[in-house]
């Protein structure tokens, strides 16, 4: 089929690559020029594990191109609208602006009978809104919205094998046309929920708010573990024996952050408010609460560990992406760390094996390291924020003879703490 995915982001870069990788024809449409360039050269404008050899495939086979022409998607059957939906400046609900773009750039472009398809994770409500406005436009395309659910770090494993599928169509013909487009992912088995508009809106905004209530209810069980002498590890082990309940997700530590959970849950709440429900999902501002809790008490931390005060002590700050196998920095909670840190006039000296450039181009001010060792060099505390398998692995004694003095809190509770304590380490978990 003919496919074209407007908005070649984190998201639309890998679905346009995947769907390639499924035998379609497409062509990805994006307004920055210079991630359409390296696209088009077949290059991964961002890190993604797997996603350089698709696009280099994808583009070497002919069958995926790239565009800043949105003219150029005009042939395709099927349009994805994968553009962001960032927070609001200044308030919690998401910004609509490029998904509305995007549609007034479509709808004269989307041939009549073509289907035009909603990726992006929009407030409940905003389909019905957006196929309103494709016939206001005079558009005769028609409208599904088919959110996504994958993770960075294993986006085109998510994105070729995913869970399930969701499509949330007003006719039949919308979810005919998206089983052609998902034909070999249906062939394998994924389970196909086929709903309403507003259906499908919502299963993506619950599926993060739920998995955001689930990392913040470990955490708050991490406050607690802080307080009696509990700890949280050996606790979500415990009770994630339980199948009811689950192990995944339940990894106490700095908590969540990333282009996701912390704008979707806040959008969900908005859209609460504005439909009279705000009461529904109170429950969510206390998850975001904990959440950012989690952030402070790592500073409570180094100032305990360093007699009541950071100022122009040099610490070791390892990772700001908001988790590994990523060099996504938006909304981190390591980057946050790092910056707060650095705000109470700490030496900061910073690393991450893929989130350097990101980082600084957001916070110039921080120092960069380019490794572990030159960041840990001569520091009096080390701070572990994202648990990249290089600093899991990192070796407790080889890390102290480098620091000038052996401190280490574990942000991600990542670390052996026994095996630290032996080497002289001075060791402090979240709630362990
Ligand atoms: N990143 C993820 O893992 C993920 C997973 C599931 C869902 N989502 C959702 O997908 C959407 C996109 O997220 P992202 O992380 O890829 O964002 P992103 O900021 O990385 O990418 C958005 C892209 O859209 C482009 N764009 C904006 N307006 C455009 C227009 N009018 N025409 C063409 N391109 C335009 C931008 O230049 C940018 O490249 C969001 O709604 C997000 O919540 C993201
Ligand atoms: O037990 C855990 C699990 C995760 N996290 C943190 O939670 C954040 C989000 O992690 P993850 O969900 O793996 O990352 P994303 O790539 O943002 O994926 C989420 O957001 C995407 C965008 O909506 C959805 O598609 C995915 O299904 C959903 O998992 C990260 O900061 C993690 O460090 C924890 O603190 N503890």
């Amino acid at each position: 089929m003919k496919i074209s995915v407007i908005g070649c982001g984190y998201l639309g870069a890998v679905h346009a690559a995947a769907m390639a990788k499924l035998g379609h024809d497409v062509v990805g449409v994006d307004t920055d020029p210079a991630k359409i360039a390296r696209l088009a050269a077949g290059e991964a404008p961002f890190f993604e594990p797997g996603l350089p050899d698709l696009l280099r495939e994808g583009v070497e086979s002919g069958r995926l191109r790239f565009t800043v022409d949105i003219s150029e998607a005009a042939e395709a059957e099927v349009h994805f609208v994968a553009v962001g939906t960032p927070q609001l400046p200044g308030a919690d609900g998401a910004d609509l602006t490029y998904v509305h773009g995007a549609f007034d750039a479509l709808a004269p472009v989307a041939a009549s009978g073509s289907l035009i398809v909603g990726k992006s994770t929009v407030p409940v409500g905003t389909a019905a809104e957006l196929a309103e406005r494709l016939a206001a436009a005079g558009s005769e395309a028609l409208l599904a919205w088919n959110p996504e659910f994958l993770r960075e770090g294993f986006a085109v494993a998510d994105t070729l094998t995913p869970d399930r599928l969701v499509y949330g169509v007003s006719d039949e013909r919308a979810a005919e046309l998206l089983d052609a487009v998902y034909s070999a992912i249906l062939t394998r088995g994924a389970p196909r929920i086929v709903t309403d508009f507003a259906t499908a809106e919502l299963v993506k905004t619950a599926a993060n708010a739920f998995l955001a209530t689930k990392i913040s209810f470990i955490n708050a069980m991490a406050e607690i573990a802080e307080v009696t002498g509990a700890d949280v590890t050996t606790l979500a082990d415990a009770i994630g024996h339980d199948a009811r309940i689950g192990r995944r997700f339940l990894n106490a530590g700095i908590g969540f952050g990333g282009g996701c959970l912390p704008k979707d849950i806040r959008a969900f709440t908005a859209r609460a408010e504005e439909i009279g429900r705000a009461e529904s999902v109170a429950f969510l501002r206390q998850v975001d609460a904990i959440n950012l809790r989690r952030r402070e008490r790592v500073v409570e931390l180094a100032l305990e560990l360093l007699g009541g005060s950071v100022f122009e002590r040099r610490i070791a700050v390892l990772g700001l992406t908001f988790k590994p196998n990523s060099d996504d920095v938006r909304d981190s909670p390591a980057l946050d760390v790092a910056e707060r840190l650095n705000g109470l006039g700490a030496a900061v000296v910073a690393t991450d094996p893929e989130g350097i450039e990101n980082a600084r181009a957001r916070h110039p001010q921080l120092a960069y390291a380019p490794d572990a060792s030159d960041a840990l060099r001569g520091a009096e505390l080390a701070v572990l924020v994202t648990e990249w398998g290089e600093y899991r692995s990192l070796d407790p004694v080889a890390t102290g003879g480098l620091m000038s003095t052996a401190r280490i809190i574990d942000g991600r509770n990542a670390l052996e703490p026994a095996a630290w304590r032996a080497a002289g380490f001075e060791y402090r978990g979240l709630g362990r």
